[in-house]
């Protein structure tokens, strides 16, 4: 279907929007009367700024307060009106958006609003001009899209229909299911936003926290396939009024838009990407450093082994049972240089590693330039939203060629009958935590949601001494692949977003004491804690008091227990030694504000 985005939806001033919406490859835009009145440029010359970039103008919006009012008023509402139908001709577009009436003037009646509804068709009709008119949530005494219906109805002239929209409908707890009961026709202008669930007023949840489709609560892909088997076939429209979007560059959050439009009409079966391809593991993670000895005095007391070199870049192969840890000690970009080590690259174990390219290219992730030397095994990569690089790997099965082809054995291997014998130690990546740049978190939950086919928990937020932070981690069912997407207290710029490693072990104690052996330090959690820990769960003094000397932090949840524990941090990254048992599904969120504060708290 055709899309489109509303101007308000975008940071800047009006050029700017449009340039964005047509770079993503939107069809057409929404022009808000703000972002009109604001703009230098003359309405010929929005006109025609709009054919040169390809975009049509699907709808002029708002007017507000036209309708259920007494004579005089009324009269006033049409002069105003024609003015704006002389102002959408010279623009060169038809449908103009009529809100439900929030004024107090405005009386119950629904045969005056039809009646003047008719009139303002009537007008709109001599300039060609269609009305939509949609109900507010907070409309004074219109406010539900079946009430706009009957009224629309009553009125029963040409010119005049509906506007739905999604926020309006869903915020309210409506049945969308009537809308199907609505002639496709008579629905002018489909309008789409998603929100998280907030209990707060309407108005200000709509005008402030709006987003995506499939970055909220809102079952926006239901309420669309009622609006679809309805018969609707018009454009889909973003209307986003969302406080972090206006401030965001508008190039990115058009993509971010557009990608989100592709992943609703897949739900709901209207047009199809590429199948998406679900990771099935973490084939390494990648960290750039000009931090050589620590980061590899970290690793050798963590137990991973160096076993290889790659054959044409400077980048170590760390590997641990199935934990791989790549040390790129190449040329550095902008962050490592700065930060000193930097995650840097994920490789996702898949399934089918180039439908799983295809897969994102589809769904707009940038594809990254293969700076690989001609005898390289060939790897495909995107980039997420932070700028990791994400890597669609076949890690050592016979069938297709596998990165770790390019290393070069250093001669030692890792050995693994000391673990065996006593079953410490690390077997596999468990999950990592990236900290998104503030005003891309949504994005990044609907990228890794949509291009990678991860499943989006709830968000969390956990309190950091210096603010709040906010956590949502994505996952695979079976949480072979979990990444814990995070955004610090404040907009700032990158410096210091923090990133972790967390690897998997069966016995953490032993695995925690071999590593201080070795020379590794963990994060010192303060005795309070443990006092709170042994009340909460009843753990013996033994227990605790073990936990207490290294540093383990321990959580339950519906299904079992966690147990984890912090290094020292190496420029940006640290690592997180993890013991889940009994299915434990978190990331032990509860003990987050603990490890915060301890990490501020020490020069670790
Ligand atoms: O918040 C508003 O006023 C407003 C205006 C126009 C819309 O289409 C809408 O959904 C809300
Ligand atoms: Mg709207």
């Amino acid at each position: 279907m055709r899309t489109s985005i509303a101007t308000v939806s975008l940071s800047g001033p009006l050029t700017e929007k449009l340039t964005a919406a047509a770079r993503a490859g939107f069809d057409g835009v929404e022009i808000f009367e703000n972002d009109l009145l604001t703009s230098p440029l003359t309405p010929e010359e929005i006109r025609t700024r709009c054919a040169d970039l390809g975009l049509t103008i699907d709808l002029y919006q708002p007017m507000r307060d036209i309708e259920a009012v007494p004579d005089e008023e009324f009269a006033r509402n049409l002069r105003r009106a024609e003015h704006k139908f002389r102002l959408m001709r010279r623009l060169g577009t038809d449908t103009v958006l009529v809100c439900s009436s929030v004024s107090p003037n405005a009386v119950d009646d629904d045969a005056l609003a039809a009646a003047q509804l008719r009139q303002l068709a009537d007008l709109a009709a001599e300039y060609d001009i269609r009305v939509a008119y949609e109900a507010l949530a907070w409309g004074r005494h219109v406010n539900t899209y079946d009430h706009a219906w009957r009224i629309v109805e009553a009125a029963d002239h040409p010119a005049l229909g509906l506007c739905l929209d999604s926020f309006h409908i869903l915020a309210r707890g409506s049945d969308p299911k009537a809308i199907e009961d609505i002639p496709g026709e008579k629905i002018y202008f489909l309008q789409l936003a998603d929100a998280p669930q907030l209990a707060m007023d309407v108005l200000q949840w709509s005008r402030h926290y709006r987003c995506f489709p499939g970055q909220g609560g809102l079952d926006v892909a239901g309420f669309l396939g009622h609006v679809i088997r309805a018969g609707y076939d018009g454009p889909l429209s973003l209307e986003i009024f969302n406080d972090v979007f206006r401030q965001a560059d508008a190039a990115t959050t058009a993509v971010d838009a557009l990608r989100s439009l592709l992943v609703l009409q897949e739900s709901t079966g209207v047009h199809a990407s590429p199948a998406p391809v679900v990771p099935t593991g973490v084939a390494f993670a990648e960290l750039v450093t000009t931090d050589v000895e620590p980061t590899a005095e970290l690793l050798t007391a963590l137990g991973f082994t160096r076993t290889g070199r790659h054959h044409g870049k400077p980048v170590d192969l760390w590997e641990q049972g199935e934990a791989r840890i790549l040390v790129n000690t190449g040329p550095s970009g902008p962050a490592a240089r700065r930060d000193g080590t930097v995650l840097a690259a994920l490789g996702l174990e898949s399934p089918d590693p180039a439908a799983a390219a295809q897969r994102a290219e589809a769904l707009l992730a940038p594809v990254l330039p293969r700076r690989r030397a001609p005898g390289d095994v060939p790897l495909s990569s995107v980039a997420a939203p932070d700028g990791t690089a994400l890597f669609f790997c076949a890690t050592r099965r016979p069938e297709l060629p596998s990165w770790t082809e390019d290393f070069e054995p250093t001669g030692q291997e890792f050995d693994s009958s000391a673990q065996e014998a006593d079953g410490h130690g690390i077997h596999h990546i468990d999950h990592l935590a990236l900290t998104q740049p503030w005003h891309q978190f949504d994005e990044a939950t609907l990228f890794h949601r949509g291009v990678l086919g991860l499943d989006a928990q709830d968000s969390v937020d956990v309190a950091d001494p210096y603010g709040l932070l906010r956590s949502r981690a994505v996952s695979t069912a079976d949480g072979s692949v979990r990444i814990a997407l995070g955004v610090g207290p404040g907009p700032g710029d990158d410096l210091g977003r923090p990133q972790h490693i967390a690897l998997a072990c069966d016995d953490l104690v032993t695995t925690a004491r071999r590593f201080c052996e070795a020379g590794g330090h963990l994060l010192p959690i303060p005795a309070n804690y443990y006092d709170d820990l042994a009340a909460r769960y009843g753990l013996s003094e033994e227990e605790w008091s073990v936990y207490q000397k290294l540093g383990i932090l321990y959580d339950r949840d519906a299904y079992g227990t966690l147990r984890h524990c912090y290094t020292r941090t190496v420029g940006r990254v640290f690592f997180e030694l993890v013991q889940r048992d009994g299915g434990y599904r978190g990331y032990g969120a509860p003990n987050a504000p603990v490890r915060l504060a301890a990490q501020r708290a020490v020069a670790f």
